[in-house]
């Protein structure tokens, strides 16, 4: 029987439907849907990073509402598209970043980055060392914002990989991604929010759908060089 590590039921975060979706250790859930339906909303919710009206998210059978919300934070951590950054290096942002020194190669990162300023390093540089950041002690479930958004193919198959080594050693993700690709591969389940709700999906439909031959709002749009 499968272990749930997370129980989350009837969730209503912002305009969404309620949401009931369960995890388990060692799998990657992917969720897709339109832009700005609500899912980093849905993702901030459920690390308790911004209210929900109501519904309930459990952490191996322990409530949110009843866990101090740093505690939560640490376990079932969220890592936006964007993250947040605080000091001036990133090494300032890492507990032990002894640790995370012998990482950086594993994302195509060399070791001077970590003492560089945060405002001279690249979106994708970034974006990787907040991943390192998002992973540093193991948290028990990762709800991943769109991970390798900002990354050259080389850098997000390494983001894969290191991943896949986490789900491997028993982590767990929830992974909002636009990448058809990177779903299918990355997935043991799929899901597709949008206004009507959440639905499991095959990996068949990760595919966008065709566009109808007319676009309402593209006819002004004739003159531009193919
Ligand atoms: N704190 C907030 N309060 C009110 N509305 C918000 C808040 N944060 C985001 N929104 C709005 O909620 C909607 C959903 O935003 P969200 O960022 O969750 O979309 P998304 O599905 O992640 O989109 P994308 O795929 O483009 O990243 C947007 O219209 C956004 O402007």
């Amino acid at each position: 029987m499968a272990d749930c590590v997370l129980e989350i039921s009837s969730l209503v975060a912002g305009a969404l439907p309620p949401v009931s979706l369960t995890l388990n250790v060692g799998e990657t859930i992917t969720l897709r849907g339109p832009s700005g339906i609500g899912k980093s909303r849905l993702l901030r919710a459920i690390a308790d990073l911004e209210p929900a009206q109501s519904g309930t998210v459990l952490l191996r059978g322990s409530d949110m509402s009843a866990m101090p919300a740093p505690k939560w934070r640490d376990r079932v951590r969220y890592l936006a598209a964007e993250p947040g950054w605080w000091a001036e290096t990133p090494r300032a942002h890492f507990r032990e970043s002894s640790a995370v020194q012998t990482r950086l190669s594993s994302l195509l990162l060399d070791d001077a980055v970590m003492d560089r300023k945060i405002a001279e390093l690249s979106t994708g540089e970034r974006q990787r060392l907040a991943l390192l950041r998002g992973m540093e002690g193991a948290p028990a479930v990762l709800l991943l914002d769109e991970p390798t958004s900002a990354l050259d193919p080389e850098s997000t198959l390494a983001v894969q990989e290191m991943l896949r080594q986490y789900t491997a050693r028993g982590g767990t993700i929830l992974l909002v991604t636009h990448n058809t690709a990177q779903a299918g591969m990355m997935g043991d389940r799929h899901y597709h929010l949008d206004h009507e709700g959440c639905r499991a999906v095959g990996s068949a439909d990760l595919l966008p759908r065709p566009q109808a031959s007319h676009q309402p709002g593209m006819d002004g749009m004739k003159d531009l060089p193919s």
